[in-house]
């Protein structure tokens, strides 16, 4: 699905202005940002529930909002949508018949999805009877039936213990792997990094070009971090370390050696050959990548939720 120049205004105010991305198959992305920044607003002309003032949603090659393009997409809405006094099977069976499934097709599509997100032993049981976790895997398999190309979440963790919150992000990725495209929202840092890797901000909905999470943390210069701590000559380690390409700075106090590199994943293999060339052992290695809070500060200058 492809977003072209997106905005949209309420007012006075800019909700969205001038957004621009792209998913393909498989691929999760995520509109991450705190309250305000415009993230709803841009999934719900995604899903088509919202015309924009100017731009344009391509799902799959249809404008969004028309039936065929509703078709390609599950939207799971913030807020859940499910009756408490059916079950949950009852449930999927009302949201079947409104994707227009019935009979034998449409008993093993729900018995698929209860499967997915892991309410098969549960069912039976009123809607009213499940936990906070339990309602919202619901919610996300009520839009699943119909097999659509794209998951659109809002918020997919809102109001949920941690226990349901690790099973919505391995429904997430298991989907994912199978090949749907997934757009979700969140203000949590740490789901973003779990869930997706081209990393997406969004501050007032005002477009960033698309970044892998590494892209943008070399963009904006951010360093991984080496500590070791050295036993022996420290400055022949130090002066070794310092050769490197890769290192960048080597502030160091007493057996601590603290490299700055470009990317630790790749040089700590020769920064330990380096170090330890004239006899040095090293005691211990601590390697710290920043993240994507980091990159989320640099931008937007707001702290976001852990
Ligand atoms: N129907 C509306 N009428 C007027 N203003 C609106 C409307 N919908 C959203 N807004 C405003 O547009 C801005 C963006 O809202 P949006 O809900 O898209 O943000 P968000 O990033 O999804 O935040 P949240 O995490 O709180 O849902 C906010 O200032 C909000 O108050």
């Amino acid at each position: 699905m492809e977003c072209r120049c997106l905005r949209k205004n309420f007012g006075d105010l800019a909700a969205v202005d001038d957004v621009s991305f792209h998913l393909s198959e498989g691929e999760t992305y995520g509109l991450l940002g705190p309250n305000g920044a415009g993230k709803s607003t841009t999934i719900s002309m995604v899903a088509g529930i919202l015309a924009p003032d100017s731009g344009k949603v391509l799902v799959y090659g249809v404008s969004a909002g028309s039936a065929a393009a509703k078709r390609r997409i599950g939207y799971v809405p913030q807020e859940l949508a499910l009756y408490p006094d059916l079950t949950g099977r009852e449930n999927l069976r009302f949201f079947a018949r409104l994707y227009g499934l019935s009979g034998r097709a449409s008993a093993r599509r729900i018995d698929h999805v209860l499967e997915v997100v892991g309410l098969g032993d549960r069912a039976g049981d009123l809607a009213r009877e499940y936990s906070g976790g339990m309602k919202r895997r619901l919610n996300v398999g009520a839009r699943l039936l119909h097999q659509p190309l794209l998951l659109v979440l809002d918020e997919p963790r809102a109001g949920v213990d941690p226990q349901s919150r690790n099973a919505i992000v391995d429904n997430v990725r298991e989907l994912a792997a199978a090949g749907m495209a997934i757009l979700y929202t969140t203000h949590y840092m740490e789901e973003a990094e779990r869930l997706c890797d081209p990393g997406r901000r969004d501050r007032r909905g005002t477009s960033d070009s698309r970044r892998t999470r590494r892209e943008l943390v070399e963009r904006l210069g951010e360093r991984s971090h080496i500590s070791l701590v050295v036993q022996g000559d420290t400055a022949s380690a130090l002066a070794a370390a310092r050769a490197l390409p890769a290192v960048r700075s080597v502030p160091a106090r007493g057996d601590e050696v603290e490299l700055v590199v470009t990317d630790a994943g790749i040089c700590l293999p020769e920064v330990l050959a380096a170090v330890t060339r004239d006899g040095v052992s090293v005691r211990s290695v601590q390697v710290t990548e920043p993240d994507l809070k980091t990159v989320f500060l640099h931008l937007t200058g707001k702290a976001l939720k852990r």
